[in-house]
């Protein structure tokens, strides 16, 4: 046997290796913590363990994810790797969340075929179709031959309102987007607009993503309950942010939430920093949803205020912290820029700019998992196929600071423990 050979045929020995023990020490982290054995039965365990079991259990997760997928992708081989189809599941999930197929028939019962294209107004082949290539990939059970059940993945679309509103703007919006991106790079190859992107080709106009979701509200409301399904996912925490900064060393100063939808970051710091006070700013529909659901308690510290954040009239002046989450990296550097020198005439002298949001390292040995490599390169795609924008290096968001004004002190990133994206600092050093 030759060279290439012996190695490849001990590395997915290594990779089996690695999958035993490390599968052992979550095996063994459920034991000791009474929990269930993982499966997909429809009571089976959703992922709050692995929230809760952060960040203790990443590594091991992380690895057994990484390492699996390497050996599948090993043994399938290079021709059947590039001939696998992925697009058809895509469609299979696609018209499960859009018939709402999980809502078709209660948590506790079973289903015919016909009775779910009956419920749901589709045809009975194509009900069969779709859910068959769902049950093979994690979405649905077929106990006996024609006859459906839950599985523990439906079980939570139908309780999690949340996800379903996540799965439905993933294939409405970012589907048709990522179908329609080749193309729109085609058209527009240097744009940095956000009117001329595989979204706006989808929906047939120049509109970037906000303007169509102001021009239809209801999406643009399922837009922001998808997003908070991040809350709920271990890396995307907003107790990252809560202890990843020392927030007290700003007393009892004013921390202005800006692009801050419901308020969620904003709400989960008031709780922590009861000397801080905050304003949340996002545009007028988003906010009054948010003004809604305020928890009463934190009515005199947390208030709502509709400012759109490409005006050059920043309505708060002087406060501690301009803070944006998930904000720059919907924008292009151009744009990004604007809202950065919209500040300007708000800002006092030492004034804090922090920003939540990737900083990507600037190659592969900066991730701690290819699962989190994954995850972060398919962001950073993302946004380029819905806003025209990307995630940042940490050149990147130095450079953009120093784009805007050269009074603004860029002071680096930290990325908390656990947390995939970093808080990004920067002062402001004008008068
Ligand atoms: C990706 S979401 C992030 C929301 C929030 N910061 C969070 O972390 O959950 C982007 C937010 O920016 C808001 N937004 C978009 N354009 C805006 C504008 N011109 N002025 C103010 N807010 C805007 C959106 O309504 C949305 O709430």
């Amino acid at each position: 046997m030759n060279m290439m050979g012996s190695l490849s045929t001990s590395h997915i020995v290594e990779l089996a290796n690695r999958i035993s023990a490390n599968t052992a020490i979550i095996d063994n982290y459920l034991e000791t913590h009474n929990l269930p054995p993982l499966s997909f039965n429809v009571d089976g365990p959703t992922n709050d363990w692995i929230h809760d079991a952060q960040p203790e259990m990443a590594a091991a997760r992380d690895a057994v994810i990484d390492d699996t997928e390497e050996l599948g992708r090993l043994v399938t081989g290079p021709r059947d790797h590039i001939m696998n189809s992925t697009l058809h599941r895509l469609s299979a999930y696609q018209v499960i969340s859009r018939f709402r197929l999980a809502h078709a028939f209660p948590i506790d019962k079973e289903a015919t075929f016909a009775e779910i294209a009956a419920a749901s107004g589709l045809r009975k082949s194509v009900t069969r179709q779709v859910i068959r290539l769902g049950v093979v990939n994690g979405y649905f059970v077929e106990p006996r031959p024609g006859v459906v059940a839950h599985n523990v993945t439906t079980r939570m679309l139908v309780e999690n309102p949340g996800l379903q509103d996540y799965l439905e703007v993933l294939f409405n919006e970012s589907l048709p987007a990522s179908a329609h991106t080749a193309e729109a790079l085609a058209r527009y190859p240097l744009t940095e607009e956000p009117g001329e992107t595989g979204f706006s080709l989808a929906n047939n106009c120049n509109d970037g993503f906000y303007d169509l979701f102001s021009k239809y509200p209801a999406r643009g409301l399922k837009f922001q309950t998808a997003m908070k399904c991040y809350q709920r996912s271990s890396g995307f925490d907003s107790r990252h942010i809560i202890t990843g900064y020392p927030w007290e060393e700003f007393g009892s100063g004013t921390v202005v939430d800006i692009g801050g939808s419901h308020g969620m970051v904003s709400i989960g710091l008031a709780q922590k920093y009861p000397s801080l006070s905050f304003v949340v700013q996002d545009l007028e529909a988003i906010i009054e949803g948010g003004r809604a659901n305020l928890p009463a308690e934190l009515a005199a510290r947390v208030k709502f205020m509709t400012h759109d954040f490409f005006k050059e009239d920043q309505p708060i002046h002087g406060a501690a912290v301009y803070f944006y989450r998930w904000i720059f990296h919907n924008w292009s550097d151009k744009y990004s820029v604007r809202i950065l020198r919209s500040l300007i005439p708000a800002l006092k002298t030492g004034a804090k700019v922090i920003i939540n949001d990737y900083v990507l390292p600037s190659g592969k040995s900066g991730f701690k998992s290819r699962v989190a490599e994954k995850r972060a390169r398919g962001m950073d795609l993302c946004m380029a196929e819905l806003f025209n924008s990307q995630e940042r290096e940490l050149d990147d968001w130095a450079n953009l600071f120093k784009l805007a004004d050269s009074r603004f002190e860029f002071k680096g990133a930290h990325q908390p423990d656990g947390s995939e994206m970093s808080l990004i600092v920067a002062e402001w050093k004008g008068e």
